[in-house]
């Protein structure tokens, strides 16, 4: 399951959308957003993540993206406030981009597709473990942050992209201490919220969205980074981890809401 490479098998929605789709999977992949469409929520409140550095535990590549995980055994690294109620647990995060500058982003915002983004995936402690909360609709929280290419790098992500090397081929695990993830959000708090559902099987119609609404900026040598890892093992012919993103699917009537005007 999880974040697979693109392919057939996509998180769609109930076929009509209807109001049972809701229950038959109205929720299901990521979205189009159209700002004009969203409703901004003046109730909505600032979210928090308060992460401790000392969670991070490694950088893996599992074929499908490159994953940093970190320790979420108690309130360690929690994020706060927005749409959520109460503390959820920071488990990983991981990337989606494209083979080139123009697509990569799972969440598309007016029409436009970023080079990349970054899901930073929280589970509510409330439900015991993170594979119970997958069954919860309150269960999961992911903070998507946008990354395009532009002429600055963003320093914040070296540390990430150095571990590249180490993890070139799938299966790849090397040890990642000592990482504040907070320090890859952008400036703006900013976001749009929607409940929906993982972008990749299993698909669980469990995660409220916080889409960030500033993107961050990495250089074209930090994308060509992302896109040296591979998706074959060290033993197999050599395979490219590009386009590792799944194609957004219709809102349906879906509200969207806004943080901001
Ligand atoms: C059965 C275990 O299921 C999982 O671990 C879910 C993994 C999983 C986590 C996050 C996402 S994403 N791209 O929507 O952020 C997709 C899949
Ligand atoms: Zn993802």
């Amino acid at each position: 399951c999880q974040e697979a490479v693109q392919s057939a098998a996509v998180c769609r929605g109930a076929s009509d959308g209807s109001a049972a789709g809701a229950e038959l999977g109205f929720r299901k992949g990521a979205q189009r957003i159209r700002s004009e469409e969203a409703q901004h929520d003046p109730a909505l409140p600032p979210w928090f993540a308060s992460y401790d550095p000392g969670a991070a535990k490694s950088i893996l590549n599992n074929g499908r993206t490159c994953r940093v995980v970190f320790d979420d055994t108690f309130d360690r690294s929690v994020l706060r406030g927005g749409p959520i109620q109460g503390a959820y647990r920071l488990r990983q995060l991981h990337f989606h981009w494209g083979s080139s500058d123009d697509h990569g982003s799972e969440h598309v915002v007016d029409g436009v597709k970023y080079a990349a983004e970054l899901h930073m995936v929280h589970w509510n402690p409330k439900h015991g473990n993170f594979a119970p909360a997958l069954k919860q609709r309150d269960g999961v929280a992911i903070v998507g942050v946008f990354l395009k290419v532009g002429k600055t790098l963003k320093r914040e992500m070296k540390r990430i992209l150095e571990e590249m090397e180490s993890i070139k081929t799938k299966g790849k695990e090397t040890p990642f201490l000592h990482f504040d993830p907070s320090i890859l959000f952008p400036k703006s708090r900013d976001y749009w919220t929607y409940e929906g559902s993982f972008t990749t099987p299993p698909c669980e119609e469990c995660v409220t969205w916080i889409l960030l609404r500033e993107p961050i900026v990495v250089s074209p040598d930090q994308m060509a980074k992302l896109r040296s890892l591979s998706m074959n093992t060290e033993n197999e012919p050599f395979h490219p981890l590009v386009d590792n993103w799944r194609p957004q699917q219709p809102l349906k009537g879906r509200v969207v809401r806004a943080s901001f005007k």
